[in-house]
């Protein structure tokens, strides 16, 4: 039985593994400029965020009904329950399908098929996040968030995703202010590739409750002394970090030091179809590669469910916890 854990930075998007894309590929009469999932999985060599974007935006094509993205999101909660996750945050981008024509409802109703299901189905509590796309517009975010008005009681919160560098945080300042007064949870992509001080940003213009990423605070100590003091989760991805670049190696990666620092780390998947792995395969290849002990391990899977959007459940949460607890490594 694998170590319990909450997934809390997954693109739902980026769980669409090649059989899958060419399964709904066929079913929608889409052609995608690849020959077969050998040569679409040759392509996933990426130099950086931006060339992981570029596929990753060209493969949702194939994304069209109500029933993709319910294929999609039960594929991946089987996927995530094998592997130990017993609640998954997940994110979504509106944008990416509303600009090919794909309306708001099919995505979120689609999804909902998937997730209304889960605990019954997998055994995974979940809850939905929805990300803006950095690289957009303000103005197209503030639409993004009026068309999801009649779909609130399904979505927890707001993120902040797509290419970092050049789109800081201060840009979505008021698409932010108004999700906060409907209630929503606020949380985004920070210190990727960008700068520690669009961490320092996202904090202190967008008030937002964890951090996505956030790597980069190591290059700033009294940020560092910030986020231990405030206890701000960040949702680090090694995996996503070695394919885009972002660390050399799994061996290269700070997780120890964030740890020994007091950080509240979480480890997730980011896309776990282009990154080599779900949450469990993260687990398992930090504590490979960075000699993590036992008690590390379950510091980080106790930390995602402290780190979890379960405040209307608190129940539920100190179940998961008891779960951690409990758990004896095999
Ligand atoms: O890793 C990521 N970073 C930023 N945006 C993203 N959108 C999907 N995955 C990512
Ligand atoms: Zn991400």
């Amino acid at each position: 039985m694998p170590l319990p854990k909450a997934e809390l930075h997954l693109h739902i998007e980026g769980t669409l593994e090649p059989e899958l894309a060419f399964r709904l590929a066929a079913r929608n009469g889409v052609q995608l400029p690849y020959a077969d999932t050998d040569a679409l999985r040759e392509a996933y060599r990426f130099e950086d965020l931006q060339s992981f974007l570029n596929l990753y935006y060209e493969l949702m094509a194939v994304l069209r009904t109500e029933r993709d993205f319910e294929d999609l999101a039960d594929a991946y909660l089987a996927r995530a329950a094998a592997q130990g996750v017993r609640h998954a945050e997940i994110f979504f981008d509106p944008q990416a399908h509303l600009a090919r024509g794909v309306d708001m409802s099919t995505v979120v109703e689609g999804l909902w098929r998937a997730l209304g299901g889960s605990e019954e189905r997998h055994g995974v509590s979940t809850r939905l996040i929805m990300c803006f796309l950095r690289d957009e517009s303000a103005e197209s975010a503030l639409a993004t968030l009026d068309a999801a008005k009649p779909y609130l009681d399904r979505i927890t919160g707001v993120g902040l995703d797509s290419a970092e560098v050049g789109h800081p945080p201060v840009k979505f300042r008021a698409v932010y202010e108004a999700a906060a007064a409907l209630g929503l949870r606020r949380v985004a992509h920070a210190g990727e590739e960008g700068p520690p001080a669009y961490i320092t940003e996202a904090l202190d213009v967008l008030g937002v409750e964890r951090v996505d990423h956030g790597l980069r605070c190591m290059e700033d100590p009294a940020l560092v002394d910030r986020l231990v003091r405030e206890r701000i989760p960040l949702t680090l991805c090694p995996l996503s970090n070695v394919r885009l670049r972002t660390v050399d190696t799994l061996a290269d990666h700070p997780l120890p030091a964030m740890l020994d620092a007091g950080l509240l780390c979480t480890v997730n998947s980011d896309d776990p179809a282009y990154f080599g792995g779900y949450a469990g395969d993260n687990f398992d290849a930090v504590h490979r590669a960075l000699g993590l002990t036992e008690d590390r391990l379950r510091e980080l899977a106790r930390n995602s469910f402290l780190a979890a959007f379960l405040e209307d459940d608190e129940e539920l949460r100190q179940r998961y916890l008891a779960e951690v607890a409990a758990y004896e490594f095999g």
